[in-house]
């Protein structure tokens, strides 16, 4: 389900400093209570093309919204009616309510639906799951066409309990920044479309969604070295490693060097005995290594990692080199690319979400992660991530890790910021994925 590219990802708390700072340089909150029940009214508007809206309005200000977008719609003649769950709490949610002069019905058994249900009951200020009797009434609303406010009623927007909302959303509205629960499994998938209605809070980018235009283009200036020379360490699985040194051709890195392996499926890879890998670690233009794909844990492992951790070149660790190199990286500019069974091995003590325990990874170990998965989360040591949800589910197939990481290796073989280069190859590999679709296998991505 598409998400808006680049868009700044608040939590609940984020969202009221956020709010608080707006007040503070002048903007009231009833303002932007206004401009989130305007962009609400827009959509629903769109979405009902004329057909009649009912607008669930819970206590607080996802009410408040609710209420808002009600009178516009009202005033634009669309036929909407208004149903709430008790009474509004908050004194901007009872401003929007004074100002909806339509009737208010209750959320009872039998309440007459509509083609398109507003869900405002609740937003970021949800602080437990929904009761049964309102999830049970919601649940009967199922087959109209809903547009959940903020959030889906019933999902905790920062993402730490994966509460499953009763009303699944067609289309969400998030309003003034993307929160946790847009880009975080389960409750992602429970969102729909997601909007960005940006109200004009000014948001911080710390946490932001994929950027769009993640892939690098060569200019007139580059050539072969300084695309980047990217080395990688084969084990006893050559095959993973060959993909991994194809992708990074692929993904753009000037030159390609795959060690310990007797064929490789490009003309254009080195493909060479692992004799001479200490030798090739030593080389000046080298960029970047790559080790871990088809290597299991072995003393060969270990040894290999040492050997380049020492070397003191941008590492690209995958698999079981992950945990062979975590006590030592000492400083080593790293990108570690762990699915759930890895980063469970490896960091077993974490607690929190995807983000707060990918963020806590990569802050430990000093090394970017790309915390993979239908969900993937890019995290830097100094806290910055990136939500690359939603992906493209025909990654889920063997041996697509192996091409990330090799395409890691071409990013990071170019030098520059290492979580620059880990988001330009999570784009990369999700445009790859995106455009080849139904029936992808791993070898696809290089052939592309
Ligand atoms: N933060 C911002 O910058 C803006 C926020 N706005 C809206 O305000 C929302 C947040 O409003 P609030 O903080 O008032 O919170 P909510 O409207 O999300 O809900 C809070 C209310 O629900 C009650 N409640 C929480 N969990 C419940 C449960 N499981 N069952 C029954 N009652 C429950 C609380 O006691 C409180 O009365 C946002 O999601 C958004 O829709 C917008 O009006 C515009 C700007
Ligand atoms: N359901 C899914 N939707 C989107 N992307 C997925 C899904 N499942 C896996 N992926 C992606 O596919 C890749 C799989 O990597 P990995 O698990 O290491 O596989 P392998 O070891 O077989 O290469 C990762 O980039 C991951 O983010
Ligand atoms: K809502």
């Amino acid at each position: 389900m598409p998400i808006p590219a680049d868009a700044p990802i608040l939590t609940s708390a984020a969202m009221r400093v956020a709010e608080a700072a707006c007040a503070a340089a002048g903007t009231s909150l009833s303002e932007l209570m206004e401009r989130a029940g305007a962009a609400v009214a827009d959509t629903a508007w769109r979405m009902a093309a004329g057909a009649p809206i009912l607008i669930l309005c819970g206590p607080g200000n996802n009410g408040g919204d609710g209420y808002v977008a009600a009178r516009l719609l009202g005033e634009r003649g669309a036929a909407v009616r208004v149903a709430a769950l008790a009474p509004p709490a908050t004194d901007l949610a009872k401003a929007a309510r004074a100002a909806w002069t339509g009737a208010v019905e209750a959320i009872v058994d039998g309440l007459p639906p509509a083609p398109l249900i507003v869900d405002a009951l609740f937003g970021v200020g949800l602080t437990r799951p929904l009761a049964d009797d309102l999830a049970r009434r919601l649940r009967g609303f199922a087959d109209k066409r809903i547009l959940a406010v903020d959030v889906p009623s019933g999902v905790d927007a920062d993402g730490q309990h994966g509460w499953e909302p009763p009303l699944p959303a067609d289309v969400t509205l998030a309003l003034g920044a993307l929160k946790p629960a847009h880009v975080l499994l389960p409750t992602a998938r429970r969102c729909g479309t997601v909007l960005l209605a940006p109200i004009g809070i000014a948001a911080d980018r710390t946490m932001c969604s994929l950027p769009r235009q993640a892939a690098r283009s060569p200019d007139a200036g580059s050539h072969k070295y300084n695309r980047g020379m990217l080395l990688v360490r084969a084990g006893p699985m050559a095959g993973a490693a060959a993909l991994a040194a194809a992708a990074g051709l692929r993904a753009g890195a000037g030159y390609a060097v795959l060690s310990g392996a007797d064929e490789a499926p490009f003309a254009a890879i080195i493909a060479e005995d692992g004799a001479s890998y200490a030798a090739r670690l030593d080389d000046k233009r080298l960029g970047a290594v790559v080790i871990g794909p088809g290597y299991p844990a072995s003393d060969a492992l270990g040894r290999d990692v040492a050997a380049a951790i020492a070397a003191g070149k941008p590492l690209v660790l995958d698999a079981a080199a992950i945990d062979v190199a975590l006590p030592r990286l000492d400083g080593t500019p790293a990108i570690l690319t762990p699915h759930e069974g890895e980063f469970a091995r490896a960091f077993s003590d974490l607690a929190g979400n995807k983000i707060e325990r990918a963020r806590a990874a990569a802050e430990r170990v000093g090394a970017v992660m790309i915390y993979k998965g239908a969900d993937t989360i890019i995290a830097a040591p100094d806290g910055r991530v990136v939500a690359a949800w939603p992906g493209s589910p025909w990654l889920a197939t063997a041996g697509t890790g192996d091409v990330l990481a090799g395409a890691c290796g071409a990013m990071l073989a170019s030098g520059g910021d290492a979580f620059d280069a880990a988001v330009a190859a999570v784009g990369w590999h999700i445009d790859a994925a995106r455009r080849i679709g139904p029936g992808l296998v791993a070898d696809d991505l290089i052939r592309d």
